[in-house]
């Protein structure tokens, strides 16, 4: 299958150079240890070597994907989409001088003397003459020639005489103060959030020019797996499934039907690669290098284009990037938990926030008062919550483990090092949160 947008693309040029990919990217030869050998070590080793930074890997996985098609969508369906064309308004608003405060608009000098109502929605209010007023409601047009508008709780009515205080102007929105006809309101690349649908109805438009989002798809793997009840010595209640649609949507897109669960199974991952409709799959629990991990050998025997084939970080190794022949993409995550969390706001939200029109925001910095110990070589992915001093670390933070994750705000990307980190990145839990939102 070949969807708008995802058609299978060169790494773009220069994108190799730029992330020191070694020569990785496309590489499909079998994977040895040394002359004649394919072991289970040998391929460890070779993930170890093959491992790319994570902001390589980052980098690697937005500069792949590709923007989704350009479509018209109605405002009940374009939330969270990115506009495609800049938002520009065909009308002025309000069109009229209106009313900002129920009361009487009034023109000149008080006192005045009231001569009708002006209703909500009444299209010709008519016009005031020197001294005359008439009752009115927030929002209803004024009538030509009005000055002002006196709010009901500063009017007093005598029969049909009004004083009360006026000043040029006063709770009148004039015509044209919000917007003028061929205003630039937005321009292209803004995500779509409530304020801009409700402004883009203001403006009379029902539908908005925007990139489709990615449906995302997920197979999780692992023949040890149960969706019921708990985890007991020979079996592990899947705790990856039940977190990918919350984090497919949070990152703006559009989860397929509903996880699929597979045993470890080269054919069946195979046939469920083949037959998913998606612009981007994910596959948990196949990513490492044992006899049950199927994920390079499938990627292999469809041809797919192996773009990041390990990440050095902690946890989320494993991981990995491909692409199919047919252009779509697919991501490794590794089985532990927490890895695959990780994997996921690694390379799955970089190639999301791509397929959405949107560029990889950079990071914010936080400072670390207490310090976190790097990894000699790898980046480190650690749970913390955001307090007015810094990060602190929740704890609970390794692979295998959703409770340090749980309790935590963020994620500390701690660089590699010699020693102790005192300051670190910035990376949401939640991949809707800023900066990933836009
Ligand atoms: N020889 C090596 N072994 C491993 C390496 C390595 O480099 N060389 N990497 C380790 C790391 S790091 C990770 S992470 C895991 C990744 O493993 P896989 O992606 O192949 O996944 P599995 O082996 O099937 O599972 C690992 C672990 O996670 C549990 N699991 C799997 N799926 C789920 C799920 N949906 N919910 C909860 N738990 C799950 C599974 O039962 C295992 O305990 O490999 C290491 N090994
Ligand atoms: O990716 Mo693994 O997470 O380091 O356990």
């Amino acid at each position: 299958m070949t969807q708008a947008g995802t058609t299978r693309a060169e790494i773009p040029s220069g994108v190799r150079d730029r992330f020191d990919n070694r020569g990785r990217v496309g590489e499909g030869g079998p994977v040895e240890d040394g002359p004649g050998h394919t072991t289970a070590e040998g391929r460890a080793a070779r993930a170890r070597r093959d491992a790319v930074a994570w902001d390589v890997a980052r980098g690697l996985a937005h500069a792949v994907a590709r923007p989704g098609a350009v479509v018209r969508r109605g405002l009940d369906e374009a939330d969270g989409c990115v506009l495609a064309t800049p938002l520009v308004s065909p009308v002025a608003v309000p069109p009229a001088d209106r009313a900002a405060m129920d009361g009487y608009a009034v023109r000149g000098a008080g006192p005045w003397c009231v001569v009708g109502h002006v209703k909500a929605g009444t299209a010709d209010p008519g016009e005031l003459e020197d001294g005359q007023a008439t009752g009115i409601v927030t929002g209803a047009a004024v009538p030509a020639g009005a000055t002002s508008v006196v709010r009901s709780e500063d009017a007093v009515l005598t029969g049909d005489r009004l004083d009360g205080p006026s000043e040029e102007g006063r709770h009148i929105r004039r015509a044209g103060e919000e917007c003028r006809p061929g205003d630039l309101l937005l321009p292209a690349g803004v995500v779509i959030d409530p304020a801009v649908l409700g402004l883009a109805a203001t403006v009379g438009l029902n539908r908005l020019t925007v990139i489709s989002p990615p449906t995302v798809a997920a197979l999780v793997t692992g023949d040890e797996l149960v969706r019921q009840g708990p985890s007991t010595p020979g079996r592990v209640r899947d705790a990856i499934g039940p977190m990918l649609s919350g984090l497919i949507t949070r990152a703006g897109a559009k989860p397929a039907a509903s996880v699929r669960h597979l045993p470890d199974s080269l054919d069946q991952l195979v046939s469920a690669l083949r037959e998913t409709e998606a612009e981007l799959i994910l596959v948990s629990g196949s990513s490492a290098s044992g006899p049950a991990d199927h994920l390079r050998p499938a990627l292999k025997t469809l041809g797919a284009e192996l773009i990041v084939d390990g990440v050095a970080c902690r946890p989320g190794h494993p991981q990995a990037l491909a692409q199919l022949p047919d252009g779509r993409l697919v991501i490794g995550l590794p089985g532990n938990p927490f890895a695959a969390l990780v994997a996921f706001l690694t390379l799955g939200v970089a190639a999301i926030t791509r397929m959405r029109g949107l560029p990889l925001p950079e990071l914010t910095n936080i400072a670390v008062p207490g310090g976190i110990p790097c990894h000699p070589t790898s980046t480190r992915l650690v749970p913390i919550r955001r307090t007015a001093q810094g990060a602190v670390p929740v704890g609970h933070g390794g692979a295998a483990m959703l409770r340090g994750p749980a309790t935590a705000d963020a994620l500390a990307v701690v660089a590699p090092g010699p020693a102790e980190a005192i300051a670190a990145r910035l990376l949401p839990l939640n991949p809707g949160a800023a900066p990933w939102g836009g």
